[in-house]
């Protein structure tokens, strides 16, 4: 399925378009079924909008409290560790919320043993989700054309009987741990932030004929798909 494409001039503007993308998309999943499950996503272009949920006029749209955060990927490294994914959403957003802890689930990395971390952590999704899917998946999109830490040739891209999977990334020699296309895909919606204009070589190729095969481009969400991009990134 194509994305939608939400170009803004910006990246200011996306940041507040994707904010009020967000308290609606949160609003309605707690008005029809009274909770809200995120993934979040690491990266620069999620942390400005983490940033701008913890403010005025956002954060007081939200029933926070019916909010369930999750994570869709990590580096696997203690939680205070400035590379954590939680680290970083916990001092952008988290922290500032009037969130329960336990509405919080990070991924529990603190053994190092990054299989078990994303076994266990599937077993902590299927137990606070049961069979519900991701009300919505926010991802960032690298230069290389990996979502969450689903990298380009790694044995994680072919991963279909779990929730998460764990992978050694060879570029940062570095284990993570990621969601999975299944459960990506299956959520009910998706966005893909994309800004700057460092990632205007890869939109181009990702959505040329050219190429193909890429992380990003072997996404396919039943469910609503968005792509949210500035202008320098779309050009
Ligand atoms: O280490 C990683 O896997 C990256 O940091 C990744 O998490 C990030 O989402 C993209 O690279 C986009 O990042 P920006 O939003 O900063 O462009």
């Amino acid at each position: 399925m194509k994305a939608e494409q939400k170009i803004l001039p910006d990246s200011d503007r996306l940041i507040e378009a994707a904010a009020e993308h967000f308290v609606v998309t949160a609003r309605s999943a707690i008005a029809k079924r009274g909770v809200f499950y995120v993934a979040l996503a690491g990266g620069s272009t999620p942390k400005g909008l983490y940033q701008k949920l913890a403010t005025s006029p956002y954060i007081e749209q939200i029933d926070w409290a019916r909010v369930q955060i999750f994570f869709g990927d990590e580096r696997c490294v203690p939680a205070t560790h400035d590379d954590s994914n939680f680290k970083m959403a916990r001092l952008a957003m988290l922290d500032h919320l009037p969130i329960p802890t336990e509405n919080v689930h990070r991924m529990p990395t603190e053994s190092g043993d990054a299989a078990e971390v994303a076994t266990r952590y599937a077993n902590t999704i299927k137990m606070v989700m049961e069979d519900n899917p991701f009300d919505l998946v926010l991802l960032g999109l690298g230069p290389d054309g990996h979502i969450a830490s689903l990298f380009p040739e790694t044995p994680a891209l072919d991963v279909t009987d779990t929730l998460t999977t764990s992978l050694f990334v060879e570029k940062f020699q570095s284990w993570r741990v990621t969601l999975t296309y299944p459960v990506i895909n299956s959520a009910r919606q998706v966005i893909v932030f994309i800004a700057g204009e460092a990632k205007a070589d890869i939109v181009r190729d990702i959505t040329s004929e050219a190429v193909s095969g890429l992380p990003v481009q072997r996404l396919a969400p039943t469910g609503d798909y968005y792509w949210f991009m500035d202008q320098a990134a779309a050009a």
